[in-house]
């Protein structure tokens, strides 16, 4: 039998799936298809995900494992910044270590066992690096601009009251400044779905984060995930969000401490660093790991996963994460 892992990092889920226990690693085409299954609130188990996130082995120096991101769609993203969070403690459970690296696409980032944010609510903090702002890095067209840090953009949002910045980390995020989040919802969804279809803007679609400011040093975010739409959280997302509120609003956020981000699916903390001209992120928040599931190793490569024919066990550990976010409020 093989596990896997129901798993969530502010409530944006995903299932875990460890090659490395399998006797033949699953093809990229069995991995979309499995993906877009289990995913799905209708086909899913569980009431799907938001992706798939794959631990490899990983042949770089320092590093404990590979982790790949596969969106709901099956599209492949170059970071995931709440997903690394629970693979991070994945990782460290199973060789027993609290700070190693794990490989992503672009980059062998840093993690590290943090305190627990709650009573059963284990914590880690994850590094989002690297970031850049050129528009070759995300790639983005037809905005005027190289590089757009706090300008207004007419195209989206005709009435210019929103404050845009464009970052990679390395993902592509753009973020909007809103006055109201809830207001600015419906304006969120259009936006997501007009950038993430064939558009002039971004050719591989992007990210959209909207973000309230709620103190100093203190934020709501809401994101529309490529790949994804919707989803309670974006680690990425709520990380390139927090460089651009210091970038864009330093009177409101001191580099020096950490930022609170409210999203809808809980909280995380940023802690923004900088070496020379070049930024990073460090993100710290849960890592729940939901249920466990078992399932065939056939039946994983033959996307044939559904509650019949796996078993499912719960961890109890969403009860404390629930507890969690109700004293947030
Ligand atoms: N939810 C993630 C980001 C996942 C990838 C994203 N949808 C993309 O396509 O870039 C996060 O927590 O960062």
């Amino acid at each position: 039998m093989s596990t896997l892992l129901k798993v969530h990092g502010s409530q944006n889920s995903f299932f875990i799936l460890d090659q490395t226990l399998l006797e033949q690693p699953l093809t990229d085409a069995e991995l979309v298809k499995l993906t877009t299954t289990l995913t799905s609130p209708k086909t899913g188990i569980l009431g799907g995900a938001d992706g798939i996130l794959v631990v490899n082995h990983s042949a770089k120096p320092d590093t404990l494992g590979k982790m790949r991101v596969i969106n709901a769609d099956g599209s492949e993203a170059s970071m995931c910044g709440n997903g690394l969070r629970t693979v991070a403690r994945y990782l460290a459970q199973k060789h027993g270590q609290d700070q190693f690296k794990v490989e992503t696409l672009q980059a062998d980032l840093l993690v590290a066992k943090k305190a627990d944010f709650a009573s059963g609510v284990p914590t880690f903090g994850v590094e989002i690096s690297p970031v850049h702002f050129d528009k070759k890095y995300l790639p983005f067209d037809n905005l005027g601009a190289d590089k757009i840090v706090g300008k207004t953009l007419a195209v989206f949002d005709p009435d210019e009251k929103i404050n845009f910045s464009i970052l990679a980390v390395p993902n592509p995020h753009l973020i909007g400044f809103v006055p109201d989040i809830k207001r600015a919802k419906s304006q969120l969804a259009t936006l997501g779905q007009q950038l993430n279809s064939p558009n002039p803007y971004f050719s591989d679609g992007v990210n959209i984060n909207f973000a309230q400011v709620l103190g100093k040093n203190k934020l709501f975010v809401q994101t529309y995930e490529r790949g994804v739409g919707f989803t309670n959280a974006c680690g990425t997302g709520m990380s390139a969000t927090s460089l651009a509120f210091y970038l864009t609003q330093p009177e409101n956020c001191d580099f020096e401490q950490d930022i609170t981000v409210y999203n809808p699916g809980g909280m995380v903390k940023t802690h923004l660093k900088r070496q020379a001209e070049q930024f990073s992120i460090e993100l710290i928040g849960n890592a729940t790991f939901t249920h466990e599931i078992k399932v065939t190793e056939d039946d994983l490569h033959a996307n044939n996963v559904d509650e019949n024919n796996c078993q499912i066990t719960e961890t109890g550990e969403q009860d404390a994460y629930l507890k969690f976010i109700e004293q947030l409020n």
